[in-house]
């Protein structure tokens, strides 16, 4: 039970807080603190320990919990120690001191995201064992740096590693996101990320003239044209509330780069747009979509990609997939209501989900506003410690999964 007793807090809730005294905040996370607390954890528990370096500098820590029967494929429990920064002007409480109030919610910069699941993994890991559990599938835990910035030096990395390989890894379990109401949020698959810049080149000349062509004008029709689809997708989820918010397209002008004097009208000028592509858009039409944009706006308007995801990938949630019936089964028993959704933004889960793993992103937060990378990211310390419980009956079931056809 939680407390408010500073003396009697739970010992889970001062692990966590622990952990979120750990800078690893951006852009000069503190990873070697945390693979050392993870170091320490691994052998409090009795867990086999390894360091998988995916790049100089950068380490996964893996925390293994062995089946009983290695035949079998494992289970992944993900989560990244990397958390955003802060504007801690706007902050309550400074937010790497993790302070609880006297309610007994705590607030820090990774309270949500996502370092509550990261020891919730740990502590319903360690109750298990308390309790004496084996189960036949081995568990795994990951901790990756940098998902915040793209898990380029992190997961992207690792799924390619021979030691990822190594792992066997059946399903995965990673981030999802808190929900205010009494339900909890599963995520069963992301949005692509394309981040696309436009640049449009013009006559220059001088700023009182009336100058033909300008780079400008083809601008501002190619950002009118993406501005009105992102309308009628704001109008299409608006009308349907059938529809979540991830399985639209949104898109939004981000960065306008371009000129040098007032009386200069320049060469060249760009615009940058996050997109945030459905997962049943077809790709390859939607960039000849671009395209044709960049034409009608005339000639010299041209874009490119900084950052373009192509593996839109659904793990899917009926029956059929024997993960996704244990977790279902879990939530009923316990009495949870689940609301599957699309990931809206971008996690590691989509590296998992390209390399074939299905993979459900789940953050058991329920009664929680979403506060991830907001100012005053907070949880309460027994919405904390329920996920601890969900996780015990969730792990109990999910690495008791029957053998599959393909591992008979
Ligand atoms: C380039 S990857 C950026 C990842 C980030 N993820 C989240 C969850 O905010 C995003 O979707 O913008
Ligand atoms: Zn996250
Ligand atoms: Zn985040």
């Amino acid at each position: 039970m939680a407390s408010k007793d500073p003396e009697s807090e739970h010992p889970s809730v001062t692990l966590f807080r622990q952990y979120l005294r750990i800078r690893t905040v951006h852009p000069n996370p503190d990873y070697g603190t945390a693979v050392a607390f993870f170091e320490e954890r691994a052998h409090q528990l009795g867990l086999s320990f390894q360091k998988v370096e995916v790049t100089p500098g950068y380490v996964v820590p893996v925390l293994t919990w062995p089946g009983t029967n290695p035949t079998l494929s494992s289970i992944l429990l993900n989560s990244h120690m990397d958390v955003v920064p802060v504007f801690k002007e706007h902050w309550s409480h400074d937010p790497f001191e993790a302070f609880k109030d006297s309610e007994g919610y705590i607030y820090a910069r990774g309270t949500q995201d996502m370092k509550s699941v990261s020891i919730q993994y740990l502590e319903a890991v360690r109750r298990l064992k308390v309790e004496g559990h084996r189960f036949p599938r081995t568990i795994h835990m990951t901790f990756v740096p940098d998902e915040e910035i793209g898990g380029h030096k992190g997961m992207e990395l690792f799924v390619q590693r021979p030691e990822f390989q190594a792992l066997r890894v059946g399903f995965a379990l990673d981030e999802g996101l808190a929900n205010p109401t009494d339900a909890f949020t599963v995520f069963y698959s992301e949005r692509s990320l394309w981040w696309v810049r436009f640049t449009s080149s013009g006559r220059p000349g001088h700023g009182s003239r009336f100058i033909e062509d300008t780079a400008a004008e083809k601008l501002h029709k190619v950002v009118s044209s993406i501005l009105a689809f992102r309308e009628k997708e704001r109008q299409r989820l608006q009308s349907n509330p059938h529809l979540k918010e991830g399985a639209v397209t949104c898109v939004n002008l981000t960065k306008l780069e371009g000129g040098v004097a007032y009386n200069v009208v320049p060469a060249t000028m760009s615009a940058s747009f996050d997109f945030r592509l459905a997962p049943d858009v077809d790709l390859q039409a939607f960039e000849k979509q671009l395209q044709s944009w960049c034409q009608a706006a005339g000639e010299g308007v041209t874009f490119e990609f900084v950052q373009r995801w192509m593996k839109p990938r659904v793990t899917p949630i009926d029956d059929a997939n024997p993960w996704w019936a244990a977790f279902n089964r879990v939530c009923k028993d316990m009495n949870l209501t689940l609301e599957p959704e699309i990931f809206p933004a971008a996690t590691d889960s989509r590296y998992l989900r390209a390399v074939g793993i299905p993979a459900l992103g789940f953050s058991p937060m329920n009664r929680t506003p979403v506060l991830l990378h907001d100012h005053d990211e907070r949880l309460h310390e027994t919405v904390f410690l329920r996920g601890i419980d969900i996780y015990m009956r969730l792990l109990s079931v999910l690495a008791s999964v029957p053998a599959l056809p393909n591992e008979k």
